[in-house]
C-alpha cells in the first residue's frame, strides 16, 4: 500500500493512520485461528432463546390482561398500541430508549474495540451513541411542539412535502430497519453459536419468532414494560461482570492486576498508533477513526429509525426531553462501562490457559463477529460467565428487536397500508394489520439475517455500513420538523445528491486508502468515515443551500393538525390535508381541536390539548424544554467528544494505575447512576398505578 504524506488533508491522514495502524482486522492477520470452544450444551442455547422469548411472552399477556382490567389503556386500541396513548412517564421512556439502543453491538462491537485498541475504544462507542440521543431530545420538543399527533416521522414528511419525500424517506426508514434488524440478530446468533454451538440459522430464525409473540400481545406500552424487565437484568449483569473482574475473579482478581495485564498486553501485542503501543492510553488513531465512525453510525441509528420517533411520541410531552437526555446519560454506561471492563478483560487475558481460542487470539472473524467480551466471560466466570453473557446478549437482542418490531408494524400500517391502499382503515383494522406485518416481519427478519450470513457479512461490517448508507438522510429528515424554512426541493436535493457523493466518496476513499475495493476493505471504518461524514455533512449543506434559494414560510398548521387515530377522533373528522407545495392530498386527518388551538399566534402561551393522560402543555413551556435540550445537548457534546478525550490524546498519555483506578471507579459509579435513573425511577413514578393493581388484586382474592 503505498503512502503519500504530500499535502495535508482529512484523506492523507486517514491513508496514514490506515497504512500505520493495525486495525481490527489486519492486526491478527498472521495469527494461528483456533475455533472458539463452546462452553454450554446446545440445548442451553434453544432453551434460552426459545424458553426465555416464550417466558416474556406469557409476561406479555399477563401484564397486558391487568392493563385492561386495572386502566383506562387498551392496547386493542390503535392509539394504545402504537404509541402507549402518548402517556409514558420519563423513567419509564428513559428505560426503553436505553433497552431500545442497547444492541447486541452495544455489547460486543464496544468489547471488540477495547479488545483491539484498548481503553479508547469503549468511551468513544459510548460517545458514538450518547450524544445522538441527547441531541434527539431537542427533536422529541420539536415533535410534540409541531406534530403532536403523528405516529410516525414519516407520517410529518407526506404532511408537508407530499408523496415523493414520502416515498423516498419510507426507502430510509426500511434501509435503517433492515441493517439494525440484521446487526441484533447476527449479533445475538454468533453469541448463542459460539458459546453453546446452537445452529446459528436456528436462532436467527428462533430469536425473532419469541419477540413478535410477546410484541402482538403488549404493543407499545408493554413493550415499555418488557424494556424494564429486561433493562434490570442487564443492569444486574453488568454489576456482577464488574465485581467478578475488578474483584473476585482468580484470572484478573482486582483493578491493579488487570492494570498489570494491560501492560503486559501492550508489550506482547503493542497496539501500532497508539502511544508505546499501550492500551491504556486515549491516544489511539484507531480509536480516533472509530470514534468517527461510531458517531456517524450512531446519527443515522437514532434520527432514521422510527423506534426512537415513536418513543418521542409515547411519552407524555414535557417528559419527553428530560427521558431522552436521561436516557442518553444512562445508556453512556453501558458500552463504556461493560467494554471497558469485558473488551479490555479479553486482551488482558489472551494469554490464559482458559481463554476459549488459547492459545491463539480471537481470529479476525472471530473479533469482527464480537466474540471478545464472551471469550472474557467464559474465562473469568467459567460455564456461568458464558450463561450470563448469552443472557445479557440475548436481553439486547429482544428488546431492540421489540422496539424495531413496534416500529416496522407502524410504518406499514400507517405509512404504507393506510396512506396508500386503505385510507378509511379503522382503530381496529389498524391493529388487525399491525400483527400481521409484526408476523411478517418476523419471519422475515429470520431470512434477512441468514442472508447475510450467508453473504459472509456480520456484526462489524453491518455497524460500520450503517452510516455510510444512512447519513444522507438524517439533516433533511431532522430540519423536517424543526425548520420553516426548509422545503421540499431543498429535502430531496440534499438527500439525494448527498447519497450520491457519500457512495462516490465511499468508493473513491476505499480505493485511495487500502488499494482495493472489496466486501472487507469497504466496511473498514477508514473507509466509513470518508462516506458517512461526506453523506452527511452534503446532505445538510445542500439542503439548507437549496432550501435558502427559495425559502419557504411554513407555520407547521398541517404537521399539527395530524391527527390521533382512534375511533373517536376519526367521528370527528375526515378532513384530509394538503402538502404545503405538492397538492398531493393526503389521508392524514386533522384534528379541528388541536388545529385550532395551535393555529394562533404561536409566540403565545396557549394551551395544546394534549392526549393520553389529558395532561395540557402550553407551546411556551415546549419552547423553554427545546432550549434546555439545546444547552444540554450542546454541554454534553463539547464535553465527551473535546474536553475529555482530546487533551489526553494530544498529551500522549498513558494511564498510570491511579490513573486507571480512578477511570474504573468512574465507570461503576456511572453504572450505578444510570442503574438508578433505569431501575428505580419508573418504579417510584408508578407507584400509585401499581399500589391501584394491586389494591385490585387483592379486593378480587
Ligand atoms: N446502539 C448502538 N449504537 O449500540
Amino acid at each position: 500500500m503505498a503512502v503519500s504524506d504530500k499535502g495535508y488533508s482529512i484523506l492523507s491522514f486517514l491513508r496514514v493512520c490506515a497504512y500505520h495502524t493495525s486495525y481490527p482486522y489486519s492486526s491478527t492477520l498472521l495469527v494461528m485461528e483456533s475455533e472458539f470452544r463452546p462452553l454450554l450444551d446446545q440445548s442451553v442455547g434453544y432453551g434460552v432463546v426459545v424458553g426465555v422469548g416464550f417466558f416474556f411472552a406469557a409476561l406479555m399477556l399477563a401484564l397486558t390482561a391487568l392493563q385492561t382490567k386495572f386502566s383506562r389503556f387498551s392496547p386493542s386500541s390503535s392509539e394504545e398500541f402504537s404509541s402507549a396513548s402518548r402517556s409514558v412517564k420519563p423513567g419509564l421512556v428513559c428505560c426503553g430508549i436505553v433497552s431500545a439502543w442497547t444492541w447486541s453491538a452495544t455489547l460486543l462491537q464496544s468489547s471488540t474495540a477495547a479488545y483491539t485498541f484498548g481503553i479508547s475504544g469503549p468511551w468513544w462507542y459510548g460517545v458514538g451513541g450518547t450524544i445522538q440521543l441527547a441531541i434527539f431530545g431537542m427533536v422529541a420538543a420539536k415533535v410534540k411542539m409541531n406534530a403532536n399527533g403523528a405516529h410516525t416521522f414519516l407520517e410529518i414528511v407526506k404532511v408537508r412535502f407530499g408523496t415523493g419525500a414520502h416515498l423516498l424517506f419510507t426507502f430510509y426508514a426500511f434501509l435503517c430497519i433492515l441493517v439494525v434488524c440484521g446487526s441484533l440478530l447476527l449479533g445475538g446468533a454468533a453469541t448463542v453459536n459460539a458459546l453453546t454451538g446452537m445452529n446459528i440459522i436456528a436462532a436467527c430464525f428462533l430469536l425473532p419468532i419469541g419477540i413478535a409473540v410477546y410484541v402482538i400481545f403488549g404493543g407499545l406500552r408493554a413493550t415499555f414494560i418488557c424494556d424494564y424487565a429486561h433493562t434490570l437484568i442487564l443492569f444486574v449483569i453488568i454489576y456482577f461482570f464488574f465485581g467478578k473482574v475488578y474483584g473476585t475473579s482468580e484470572a484478573t482478581g482486582s483493578i491493579g492486576a488487570m492494570y498489570d495485564l494491560l501492560v503486559q498486553a501492550g508489550k506482547d501485542t503493542p497496539v501500532v498508533g497508539n502511544t508505546e503501543g499501550s492500551y491504556l492510553t486515549m491516544k489511539s488513531n484507531q480509536g480516533l477513526v472509530f470514534g468517527a465512525a461510531t458517531i456517524m453510525s450512531g446519527f443515522s441509528g437514532v434520527f432514521c429509525d422510527q423506534g426512537y420517533w415513536q418513543r418521542a411520541i409515547a411519552s407524555a410531552p414535557k417528559s419527553t426531553t428530560k427521558a431522552y437526555v436521561l436516557g442518553g446519560l444512562s445508556w453512556f454506561a453501558i458500552p463504556w462501562g461493560f467494554a471497558s471492563c469485558l473488551g479490555l478483560a479479553a486482551r488482558a487475558l489472551v494469554t490464559n490457559p482458559k481463554f476459549p481460542t488459547y492459545p491463539n487470539p480471537l481470529s479476525i472473524s472471530q473479533t469482527s463477529a464480537g466474540l471478545a467480551a464472551p471469550a472474557a466471560a467464559a474465562v473469568v466466570m467459567g460455564k456461568g460467565g458464558a450463561i450470563a453473557i448469552l443472557l445479557v446478549v440475548f436481553m439486547a437482542v429482544t428488546s431492540a428487536v421489540s422496539s424495531e418490531m413496534i416500529a416496522v408494524s407502524s410504518l406499514f400500517t400507517y405509512d404504507l397500508y393506510r396512506t396508500y391502499f386503505r385510507p378509511k382503515a379503522t382503530s381496529a383494522e389498524i391493529v388487525r394489520v399491525s400483527h400481521y406485518f409484526i408476523c411478517f416481519w418476523a419471519i422475515w427478519a429470520g431470512c434477512w439475517a441468514t442472508i447475510l450470513n450467508a453473504g459472509g457479512v456480520d456484526l462489524g461490517w453491518l455497524f460500520y455500513v450503517q452510516g455510510v448508507v444512512l447519513s444522507p438522510a438524517v439533516i433533511p429528515i431532522t430540519l423536517t420538523v424543526m425548520w420553516s424554512k426548509l422545503t421540499r426541493a431543498g429535502v430531496l436535493a440534499g438527500s439525494i445528491i448527498g447519497a450520491i457523493l457519500g457512495m462516490l466518496a465511499w468508493m473513491i476513499g476505499c480505493w485511495k486508502i487500502f488499494g482495493v475495493i472489496n466486501i472487507t476493505t469497504l466496511a473498514e471504518p477508514y473507509s466509513a468515515v470518508c462516506s458517512a461524514l461526506t453523506g452527511l455533512l452534503f446532505s445538510g449543506l445542500i439542503t439548507v443551500l437549496v432550501s435558502l434559494a427559495k425559502p419557504d414560510k411554513y407555520d407547521f398548521t398541517g404537521t399539527r393538525a395530524i391527527a390521533m387515530y382512534d375511533d373517536a377522533s376519526r367521528n370527528d373528522s375526515r378532513e384530509d390535508i394538503k402538502p404545503e407545495e405538492s397538492g398531493n392530498s393526503s389521508p392524514i386527518e386533522t384534528s379541528p381541536v388541536v388545529d385550532k388551538e395551535m393555529s394562533e399566534d404561536s409566540t403565545t402561551a396557549q394551551v395544546l390539548i394534549v392526549q393520553g393522560d389529558g395532561q395540557a402543555v402550553s407551546s411556551a413551556e415546549l419552547r423553554s424544554v427545546f432550549k434546555r435540550a439545546a444547552w444540554y445537548s450542546l454541554l454534553l457534546t463539547v464535553i465527551v467528544c473535546l474536553v475529555v478525550p482530546f487533551p489526553m490524546f494530544f498529551t500522549q498519555y498513558v494511564f498510570s494505575k491511579g490513573f486507571y483506578t480512578f477511570w474504573v471507579a468512574c465507570t461503576i459509579i456511572w453504572a450505578a447512576m444510570s442503574g438508578v435513573f433505569c431501575m428505580v425511577l419508573p418504579l417510584w413514578e408508578s407507584r400509585k398505578e401499581m399500589m391501584l393493581i394491586i389494591r385490585g388484586l387483592l379486593r378480587l382474592n
